[in-house]
């Protein structure tokens, strides 16, 4: 359900604005398996806050980034309820889920309950925090809004060059593998991606004090629908049997397409 159907938005709490010191904005917040990753299939609660620093063309969340929507819910409310779905692993997502400083003190308290917690993550922002599993998907050039790759509806051309500047933060990525577990999850349509991941690793590598073993490496074909996903899959499994990084499927879209909350 919902989580905007099934909280009370009028609460003080809810109100939409200024970013509250217990609260998150959050766009849906669900149980499902995950469906990314080295965790595919694991049962999970997944909290969707909304707001990004980045505006990939291909978003499969659009109301976290291009038209950002949602209630405002403290974190009290949040971890109810989480204890209200039954699952012990949470994934924390966006979005942004690193932007907010709250962020940190909704895993703390996940983590004071036992909960595992993996934080997806665009790459671009360390923060301290209990985080179980850091699953980090750096953007790269093909994720950049280009005037003929913009939504329809959003606005044309604006956030080009403001999110082919974001998109890497050599820094926040190193602390980031140093600091956690992680996964690398890359975003691929085709060869022509291969190159800057390549690129990217051998940077993060010579950065990092820890190894960056190829087993961390998944590739993840972009597709936000099955159509979408049925013209990419096949290639990015022959990549990835190519380079010798994992593949990671996309379970929720196999199974329920582009539904919401999902
Ligand atoms: C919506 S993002 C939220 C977390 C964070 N902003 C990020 O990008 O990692 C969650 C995951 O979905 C992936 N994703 C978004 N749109 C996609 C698409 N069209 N095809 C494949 N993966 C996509 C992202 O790369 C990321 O791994
Ligand atoms: N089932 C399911 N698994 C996911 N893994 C990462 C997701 C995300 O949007 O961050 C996601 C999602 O949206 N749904
Ligand atoms: S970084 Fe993540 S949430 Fe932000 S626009 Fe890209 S895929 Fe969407
Ligand atoms: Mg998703």
């Amino acid at each position: 359900m919902p989580v905007s159907d099934s909280i009370d938005l009028d609460s003080d709490a809810n109100t939409a604005g200024e970013e509250t010191p217990d609260g998150l904005p959050i766009n849906e917040l669900f149980h499902s398996l995950q469906g990314e990753g080295t965790l595919a299939g694991v049962p999970s609660t997944f909290v969707r806050t909304s707001g990004c620093n980045l505006r990939c063309w291909f978003c499969d969340s659009y109301h976290t980034s291009w038209e950002s929507t949602h209630a405002w819910l403290g974190r009290e409310e949040i971890l109810a309820e989480i204890e209200a779905r039954d699952a012990d692993h949470v994934v924390l997502t966006g979005g942004e889920p690193l932007l907010h400083d709250e962020s940190v003190a909704l895993l703390e308290a996940l983590d004071e309950r036992g909960y595992h917690t993996t934080v997806e993550t665009n790459g671009t922002i360390y923060r301290d925090a209990p985080i179980d599993l850091a699953s980090i998907s750096p953007k790269l050039a093909s994720s950049t809004p280009t005037p003929e790759r913009t939504p329809e509806d959003a606005p044309a051309g604006e956030w080009e060059e403001r999110h082919e500047r974001d998109r890497i933060d050599m820094d926040a990525l190193t602390r980031l593998v140093e600091e956690y577990e992680f996964q690398l999850k890359f975003v691929v349509t085709d060869g022509d991606d291969m190159p800057e991941i390549l690129e990217l690793l051998g940077d993060l590598r010579d950065a990092a004090a820890v190894p960056i073993p190829d087993d961390d490496v998944l590739l993840m074909p972009e597709g936000a629908t099955r159509e979408r996903l049925a013209e990419t899959r096949t290639r990015v499994a022959d990549l990835a049997m190519e380079y010798g990084f994992r593949y990671t499927p996309r379970l929720h879209v196999d199974l329920w397409n582009d539904a919401p909350e999902t």
